[in-house]
């Protein structure tokens, strides 16, 4: 458990940017993509720039993509924001990799850390501080999510509800089942050790509260919002679209 007066820590976004948008297509990858009217990571970008409890802002991109200008217009006047080479294969390598270059840069090591998804560009400053200021006060380390509302069941190879199985375990029972969000926000080096840890272990952690579960800990869940939705597939991008052209921020 990380030591020290939580209320002295700073906190620090760092938002994986380092993805191709498979799932989504286009000529860019997404984050980069126009949404109404502005590349998608400036959303998420001018949210941690409007909550003043962030310090500063650590984006990780492809290496190949560093030198690209549109990373320059995507800067332009935020708050304390580096660009950093530090993308790799999966998520977790490149946030691993951007929390290795923060330890590099001198960011202490029990600063809070959160994790942001650029392709949830429906994050607010109002999230952000309910997420810092639960976390903070704990010493957890927490990720917002939000409780299941539909019934879940389990699928056969055919795309039909399971008649393989017990029917007791073809519908899931959805209470205390939650969908991860983000930001996640754990200590900057009990998360560096976490993913290193995970990832020489090969095991599949496709968020940051994974690693640390791995390492034996607890994260609060702490309760974001619909509009947090990650834009994965062309009709989360649609909807998304709706959603940002309409809606007072
Ligand atoms: N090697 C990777 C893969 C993903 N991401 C980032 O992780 C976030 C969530 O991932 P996802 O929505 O899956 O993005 P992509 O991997 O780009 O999408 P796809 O799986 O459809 O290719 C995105 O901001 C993405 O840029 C990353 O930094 N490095
Ligand atoms: C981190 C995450 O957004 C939590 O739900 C999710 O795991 C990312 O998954 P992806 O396949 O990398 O988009």
């Amino acid at each position: 458990m990380p030591s020290g007066n939580p209320s002295k820590k700073k906190c620090h976004a760092l938002l994986p940017t380092a993805g191709t948008g498979s799932r989504l297509g286009g000529e860019l990858p997404k984050q980069f993509q126009q949404l109404a009217g502005k590349p998608m990571l400036c959303y998420a970008i001018e949210a941690f720039s409007n909550t003043p409890q962030v310090e500063s802002i650590w984006i990780g991109v492809s290496p190949g993509f560093i030198d690209n200008p549109i990373l320059q217009t995507i800067a332009n006047g935020a708050k304390e924001i580096q660009f950093l080479p530090t993308g790799g294969p999966t998520r977790q390598e490149t946030v691993r990799n951007t929390l290795a270059a923060m330890l590099n840069a001198g960011i202490a090591e029990d600063d809070w850390i959160l994790v942001h998804d650029a392709a949830r560009p429906g994050i607010t400053p109002a999230l952000i501080e309910k997420l810092i200021n639960t976390v903070q006060t704990s010493n957890a380390g927490g990720i917002l999510a939000v409780p299941l509302a539909d019934t879940l069941k389990q699928a056969d190879l055919d795309s039909v509800i399971a008649g393989n199985i017990p029917h007791s375990e073809r519908t899931i029972p959805r209470e205390h089942l939650w969908q991860a969000q983000t930001p996640q926000m754990f200590g900057l080096k009990r998360l560096h050790d976490a993913l290193e840890s995970a990832i020489r272990l090969e095991a599949d952690v496709t968020d940051e509260a994974s690693a640390i579960e791995l390492a034996g800990a607890k994260p609060l869940l702490i309760e974001g919002a619909a509009r947090n939705f990650k834009v994965t597939h062309p009709a989360d991008w649609d909807l998304m679209q709706l959603l940002l052209s309409s809606a007072t921020r």
